[in-house]
């Protein structure tokens, strides 16, 4: 196998080179992008602070596919599963109700030594660490508003639960010398016709002014903001619309955060990259699959995903764009959910990196849109698997579909153990 594979990579390097790509500094690039795994595929969303409670704000994992984590150290075991099977650089991205306690701990008092043991196994795994404040599956997001809401007590509690959460993130990126990107997605939303939209988004508009006034270094943490186009129960109004945080993003210079499954059925997220990046600092990019709605499936290596790719790729956003995954399917295999979205994110970038892209921006520029089409489809074919196989044989993941018999492994001997309450 490994001689069949140096063979491929031999000829495909070959096969760039007459086209004038660098099949080896397309490696090396792609050794400088960490996709951003999220730690919550691995329990449907449950988190630690409170498992059994049912998960609201709009959001479902829906399927019970037997083994899921049912704590950290189940969680950790499960990512380094799947962490194995996928090649490169990786980042980990958490959510608060993930932190670890022996007592409870309320969310506007969560602290860096709750989320210890997770900085400690990142150093161990050469990760850095994202993170979100938790403002859903919880008594006071139970009407479906957080920081908008109207009730001034619980408004506070949220503003004081996203600054202890940016406090946590500092911490992160201080202890492990690379920038925590902090996502705010907030699921307040009414399921019927609203009358004073505007009252909420002023409260949220506010509210968030509060959330990042303190200052940290921007090499320990950077905030950015999701909106959301609808959530289950929240038909009809989402505060936090891309209107919303396009222009609060822009106008507060934070990261905008773009959820592929967060617009209108027919919008597409890599068309917006070049727009956004134009007035905001950065992008955090939560790479998912809208199936009919947001229904957050594993991450094809579909036309979209490769638009992405291609965007980040193609105007050079490497510093400014942070790649992270948003899905979770309890209806699989949670590892391999993990491992296939993963590995697809990355197949993209690579693919991405071996376009010809000097070559069809000429094309456009010259008005010669016949050859612009004709390339762009006859490079889809050119031999990039053979590279991304000696990209994972260099990296020592598995080649081609082997890294199933490692999950299925694991689950029949780790997963099925597993007594699910
Ligand atoms: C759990 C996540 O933070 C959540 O999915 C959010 O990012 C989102 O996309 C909500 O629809
Ligand atoms: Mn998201």
């Amino acid at each position: 196998m490994t001689a069949s594979i140096d063979q491929a990579w031999e000829l495909a390097k070959q096969r760039f080179a007459d086209l004038n790509i660098d099949a080896e500094a397309a490696l090396a690039t792609l050794d400088t992008l960490p996709v951003s795994m999220h730690c919550w595929q691995g329990d449907d969303v449950a988190g630690f602070e409170n498992p059994t409670g049912g998960l609201t704000g709009g959001i479902q994992a829906t399927g019970n596919y037997p083994g899921k984590a049912r704590n950290a150290a189940e969680l950790r075991a499960d990512l380094e599963q799947a962490f194995a099977l996928i090649p490169g650089p990786k980042r980990l991205n958490l959510h608060a109700i993930y932190l670890e306690s022996d007592t409870p701990v309320a969310r506007n008092e969560i602290k860096p030594e709750h989320f210890a043991n997770w900085v400690a196994w990142a150093r161990d795994h050469h990760l850095g660490l994202d993170f979100n404040p938790s403002c859903f599956s919880h008594p006071l997001s139970a009407d479906g508003f957080t920081l908008s809401s109207a009730n001034p007590e619980v408004r506070q509690f949220w503003i004081e639960h996203c600054q202890a959460s940016r406090r946590v993130s500092a911490y992160f990126g201080r202890e492990l010398g690379t920038p925590s990107v902090m996502n705010i997605w907030v699921p307040d939303g009414m399921k019927d016709l609203t009358v004073d939209r505007l009252a909420f988004r002023q409260r949220l508009l506010s509210a968030l002014d509060e959330v990042i006034s303190e200052k940290f270094d921007q090499n320990h943490h950077i905030d950015a903001v999701e909106s959301k186009l609808f959530g289950i129960g929240a038909e009809s109004f989402t505060v936090g619309s891309n209107e919303f945080c396009l222009g609060y993003a822009a106008s507060r210079q934070t990261a905008l955060c773009l959820d592929a499954g967060h617009f209108h059925p027919t919008e597409v997220i890599s068309d917006k990259i070049s727009s956004a990046m134009l007035f905001v600092p950065r992008l955090l990019l939560h790479v998912s699959r809208p199936v009919r709605w947001d229904s957050d499936h594993v991450v094809l290596l579909d036309d979209e995903t490769q638009a992405i790719a291609g965007e980040i790729v193609r105007h050079n956003l490497f510093d400014r764009v942070h790649i992270g995954l948003d899905f979770f399917d309890a209806s699989i295999n949670r590892i391999a959910a993990w491992v296939i979205g993963t590995r697809n994110m990355k197949k993209a970038l690579l693919r991405a990196l071996l376009e010809p892209t000097d070559q069809l921006k000429k094309l456009e520029q010259d008005g010669d849109y016949t050859g612009r089409l004709a390339l762009l489809e006859e490079q889809k074919s050119l031999p990039w698997q053979a590279v991304w196989d000696v990209y994972c044989q260099r990296h020592g993941a598995p080649v081609g579909s082997q890294w199933l018999e490692a999950v299925r492994g694991y689950e029949k001997s780790v997963l099925a153990q597993r007594v699910q309450g």
